[in-house]
């Protein structure tokens, strides 16, 4: 039998091992080799048309222009609400959609504040102040200098506590069950369990010696997940119960270990799907409904977390507006509307069966973070081409901060968040720490960081409306920062050396002198300042973006 022809590559490379695996059969009939001729005729079309669409891929991604932020600052700086603003602004519809499901979060915020004020209203807690003077301080006490608290002050008793404390009762259950539904089944597993310094040593990462996290996905930490496990709340020491309570609570735990438990901030990652039980999804008869009043919605489910709200709705007003409740919080001075998630002055309408979360109660919602959530926008620029934006939100609290690192290397921008109200505050997970001295470290160690040399920077100096408020009740801040001086104690005075302070950081430690860098005097929960604010900073972005890419 003749041999068949050899193929021009067989010919050329006999001795090649994969010409050789290729090699067709020795006694291949005419029709096999044409059905084989065919076949690699067809693969070979497949495969460049992969190799055109992975070409066409990776030329889009380099025309496309892309934008990476960071948003970082302490715990509680107004990191998530400003990403809120950003899909207030330019992912409204989803925005929107997703406010139903805040209504868990919203309802817990409220829940946990009635606790707050049952525990340092109880007499227990005078108790507890006698003996255990500086344990379980909350986060928005005053502290007497900087880093320790005040002795609290026992003073006014409240005559109708136990009443109160009866009344309020079924919102123990309630709490535990809103963390339930919040969290999903296999999120206890991922409470963080390291403990890592406050300021992790963020260039370590650059030299390959960051192995402290589990890396997943694109080299970077995987995120993890923390709600306070459930046994917490169901242990024999009761969040409402009089007999138990244990020191001041905070919105984040307190430095009492029982009561640091049961205090233990909710914190939800965006993989624990904890929208799910409170979306209209199964609920709404007809979606179109829900824009006409006419929706037989959750208020019709007996087991709705509403109905135990709505029956304890008086009861928490009267609680709020007793004078003898007011003055026990002040002699405590525990200022509660300072605090994250405060709705106190909204029982009325956040407990009517039919509440509804508009955009404010939203941007007012505390629900803590945990590692690094990746949000996308597409946004427009001056060419009305559409940038896409990555911005990541991160968890400011201190076993937090060592997820950052990684995203630090191919970031565009920064916008770092100082709440300067805070300036009285100690951090939560660690009450040995000024706020204030907290933002300012961590400032320092950023623009002094080599790996952000090329990065631009947006300083926001957050919560300028607390600030205000703060100052106008007569709290110094001489007397927390002593270098302040006599100057005045007015919201102009203060704000303006709080933006020279940082300023002057900036200019001192910065790893590089000509970087983009602005700073705004921001108040992040309200969208009409903060939406002008968020424009230019779009602008300087897309500017410094745009000069890197010509640069290249
Ligand atoms: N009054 C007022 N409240 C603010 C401001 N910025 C943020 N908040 C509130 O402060 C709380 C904490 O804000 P978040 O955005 O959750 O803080 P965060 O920086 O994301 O905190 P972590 O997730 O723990 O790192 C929320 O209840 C916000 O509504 C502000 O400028 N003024
Ligand atoms: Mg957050």
């Amino acid at each position: 039998m003749a041999r068949p022809a050899l193929e021009p590559n067989r010919r050329r490379s006999l001795s090649d091992p994969l010409a050789v695996a290729l090699r067709p059969p020795p006694n291949e009939s005419p029709a096999d080799r044409e059905k084989r001729l065919l076949e690699e005729s067809e693969a070979k079309r497949v495969s460049e048309s992969i190799d055109e669409m992975l070409s066409r891929e990776k030329k889009d991604k380099k025309t496309k222009p892309e934008v990476k932020i960071l948003l970082l600052g302490q715990s509680e700086s107004g990191k998530s609400t400003t990403l809120k603003q950003f899909q207030l602004m330019h992912a409204r519809a989803a925005f929107q959609a997703d406010r139903i499901a805040w209504r868990a979060v919203i309802y817990l915020n409220l829940v946990r504040s009635i606790r707050r004020i049952l525990d340092t209203i109880s007499p227990e807690s005078d108790q507890i102040d006698d003996n255990d003077e500086h344990d379980g301080e909350p986060a928005s006490i005053i502290i007497s200098a900087r880093g320790r608290p005040a002795p609290a002050l026992s003073g006014t008793r409240v005559a109708k506590y136990e009443q109160y404390r009866r009344q309020l009762e079924p919102l123990k259950d309630l709490e535990a069950r809103l963390i339930r539904m919040l969290s999903s089944p296999d999120d206890d597993d991922d409470e963080p369990t390291q403990v890592t310094p406050k300021q992790p040593n963020w260039n370590t990462y650059a030299t390959g010696n960051f192995n402290r996290v589990a890396i997943g996905k694109n080299g970077r930490p995987t995120p993890v997940i923390s709600i306070p496990p459930s046994r917490s709340y169901d242990s024999p020491i009761s969040p409402l119960s009089p007999s138990t309570s244990h020191g001041l609570p905070s919105p984040g735990g307190s430095s009492n270990s029982s009561s640091r438990s049961k205090n233990a901030e909710v914190s939800v990652h965006h993989t624990s799907n904890w929208k799910k039980h409170f979306s209209l999804r199964d609920r709404i008869k007809s979606p179109k409904s829900a824009h006409t009043n006419e929706i037989e919605g959750w208020w019709d489910d007996p087991t709705d977390p509403v109905h135990v709200l709505n029956s304890c709705s008086r009861a928490m007003l009267d609680l709020w507006k007793d004078p003898s409740v007011k003055q026990r919080l002040k002699d405590k001075r525990l200022r509660l509307e300072e605090s994250s998630g405060f709705f106190m002055d909204e029982i009325s309408r956040i407990t009517a069966l039919r509440y509804f979360p508009n955009d404010q109660d939203v941007l007012k919602a505390r629900l803590k973070t945990m590692g690094v959530v990746e949000h996308s926008f597409i946004i427009p620029d001056a060419q009305r081409r559409g940038v896409n934006w990555k911005i990541y939100d991160v968890g400011g609290a201190t076993n937090q901060r060592h997820a950052w690192a990684p995203y630090f290397e191919d970031v565009n921008a920064i916008i770092f968040l100082a709440p300067i109200s805070a300036f009285d505050q100690v951090l939560t997970e660690d009450p040995a720490t000024n706020r204030l001295d907290d933002s300012m470290q961590l400032w320092k160690s950023l623009v002094s960081n080599k790996l952000l040399a090329n990065v631009s920077i947006i300083l926001f100096l957050n919560k300028i409306d607390l600030l205000q408020a703060k100052l106008k009740s007569g709290v110094r801040l001489s007397h927390y920062m002593p270098h302040y001086g006599d100057k005045p104690n007015d919201y102009a005075s203060v704000s303006e050396y709080f933006y020279h302070t940082f300023g002057s950081i900036h200019q001192r430690f910065t790893a590089r002198a000509d970087r983009e860098f602005k700073i705004h005097l921001t108040s992040v929960t309200d969208t009409h300042r903060t939406a002008k604010i968020i424009q230019s900073v779009r602008d300087i972005i897309i500017k410094a973006n745009l000069r890197s890419l010509h640069l290249m």
